[in-house]
């Protein structure tokens, strides 16, 4: 009996264990080997040189070695020409093989589009067949559920949800917030006490954009969100290490320490963002009514899963979706900002003719207690010239990703399924074709009409927040941060390079100072 029931469970088990077998095989076979010829196949046949395929590793080698090549010779002081420097790969590998290459992340094939309308047509694309890539397999849990991976009516479900967030209406409401922030951050600096001192902006205004986002968007302060923005940053790190090893199927799955630790980090993030839902769905049921502070971005989140308001027939947000929006909002709209605030004090310190007229025009905007009013934010022309400018030399995000499901066209080109399109938005910022021959000098006039008449091209190619229906939901809301946090402290500092700062742009998701920005802060 016990021997034919061994018989039995054998006879059933091998079958099974031959066919997943098979299927994770040739699942192996066709990421790793099958789908990257192809794509080869498909490019070289319009004359687009593939640099070399090797399978796992891709030309993840030769792109680490050149960023080892460009980071061996430091920039020797403030020189805007850095994008060499910052993604030395893709002007060396123009340089070799022309505009048209694709390179291998890993197995991953990657070809970037140097032609300004080829951007424009996949920005301004309908086809259900590119769309942002999905993050690899094995990569962090950072940004699932939200704008930036969802796709299609439930993209559009949730940017027409969040919208009103961002209407100029709502954005008026949050200035006394945004100011009250930043002026929690100045009163901290102040208690040092003397004439003049070293602060590392890059480091202090990263907890005060969080602070701001925590605190407009989901009315929560930050003390309840800093670990989420902390786990954040971890998981940026983890991600990093992750996207510079070759992807190996199936080795996500297995309980290594690193892996561990990912998910311990995913879990905890969403925990305490649920937490922060918790607290205000309950406060709603406390509240009974509706209060002012309600119609946040969590707020209008809650209403489209309590199918409260219009149109919500037909879709709701689950408990999902707002987690993964929340924590996407937490994290695409910290670093920019914050990193864009950075770049624009370090030019302005690098440029004190330019800190002393934008000081000027400050002065004549501000109320008595220091801060821009809602009408006088309008009127900051010389402040959103120099921004613009900043934008444009510094592009917080500087590369940005599109994947062909099908394959496409787009311009000239057949993109094969399953390659990853890169749009290199800090080439097209520095390029001396569209903005003349001192495209790399720090500028702001040629902003004087107007961030469409700025450049020399008929095409856009100042895309800073990028372009088409995806474009940035938090443009206003980061220009606004912006100008309040940069008026508070241009009113009350004169703003020095500090001899300690290290001028070195790297590319690391955003373009980030790798050293920081430390400069002297001297009252006036
Ligand atoms: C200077 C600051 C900022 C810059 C330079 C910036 C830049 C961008 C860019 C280039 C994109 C398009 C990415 C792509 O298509 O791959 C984007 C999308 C997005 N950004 Fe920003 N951003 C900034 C601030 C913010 C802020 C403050 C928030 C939130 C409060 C935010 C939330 C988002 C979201 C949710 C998306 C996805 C939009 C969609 O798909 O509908 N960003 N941002």
């Amino acid at each position: 009996m016990a021997s034919s029931f061994l018989v039995v469970t054998v006879a059933l088990l091998v079958p099974t264990f031959i066919i997943v077998f098979h299927s994770l095989w040739m699942a192996f076979v066709e990421a790793l080997w099958l789908t990257p010829r192809r794509i080869k196949r498909v490019l070289e046949r319009q004359g687009i040189k593939c640099l070399p395929f090797r399978i796992l590793i891709g030309n993840l080698p030769e792109l680490a070695a050149l960023c080892e090549e460009a980071k061996s010779q430091p920039l020797s002081c403030i020189k805007h020409d850095y994008a060499a420097y910052a993604i030395p790969y893709y002007y060396r590998w123009i340089e070799e093989y022309g505009d048209n290459f694709a390179f291998w992340q890993g197995s991953q094939a990657r070809f970037f589009l140097t032609n300004p309308d080829d951007v424009k047509e996949v920005l301004y694309s309908r086809s259900p067949h590119i769309s942002r890539p999905k993050r690899r397999p094995d990569g962090v849990k950072l940004i699932d559920n939200g704008l930036l991976q969802i796709e299609g009516e439930r993209w559009s479900f949730h940017r027409r949800t969040l919208n009103p967030g961002f209407l100029p209406e709502k954005l008026k409401s949050m200035i006394p917030i945004m100011s009250r922030c930043t002026m929690e951050m100045i009163e901290r600096w102040s208690t040092k006490n003397v004439k003049k001192h070293e602060i590392d902006v890059f480091t202090e205004l990263k907890p005060l954009s969080a602070d701001i986002i925590a605190r407009t968007a989901f009315g929560s302060s930050y003390a309840e969100a800093r670990q989420i923005f902390e786990l954040q940053q971890e998981q940026l790190l983890l991600e990093g290490k992750i996207q510079s090893r070759p992807f190996i199927p199936g080795v996500r799955f297995i309980p290594t320490a690193f892996n561990r630790h990912c998910w311990r980090v995913e879990k905890r993030i969403e925990e305490l963002t649920l937490r922060i839902i918790e607290k205000r769905t309950q406060r709603r049921k406390l509240d009974q009514h509706e209060d002012a502070q309600d119609d946040d971005l969590l707020g209008l989140m809650i209403d489209a899963m309590e199918d409260r308001g219009v149109e919500r027939k037909t879709m709701s947000m689950g408990m999902a979706d707002i987690i993964g929006e929340s924590k996407t909002f937490f994290a695409a709209g910290q670093e920019t900002t914050s990193t864009c605030i950075s770049w624009t004090l370090m030019l302005l310190a690098a440029h004190p003719e330019w800190q002393e007229r934008v000081r000027e025009e400050v002065r004549t905007a501000c109320d008595a207690v220091g801060f821009p009013t809602s009408d006088s934010l309008h009127r900051l022309k010389l402040l959103s010239m120099v921004l613009n400018e900043s934008l444009r030399l510094y592009p917080p995000l500087p590369i940005m990703l599109r994947m062909s499901k099908k394959d496409v066209r787009v311009g000239k080109t057949l993109v094969p399924k399953g390659t990853v399109m890169m749009l290199p938005i800090i080439a097209f910022h520095h390029d001396q074709r569209y903005w003349g021959p001192d495209a790399n000098e720090f500028r702001p006039d040629r902003f004087r009409d107007g961030s469409s008449k700025a450049s020399q091209s008929k095409s856009s190619v100042f895309l800073p927040f990028s372009s088409g229906p995806q474009f940035c939901i938090g443009q206003p809301f980061a220009l606004q941060q912006a100008k309040i946090v940069i008026s508070a402290i241009l009113l009350r500092y004169r703003i020095i390079i500090s001899p300690q700062y290290r001028h070195s742009p790297i590319f690391a998701f955003i373009l980030q100072p790798e050293f920081g920005i430390p400069l002297l802060f001297e009252s006036i």
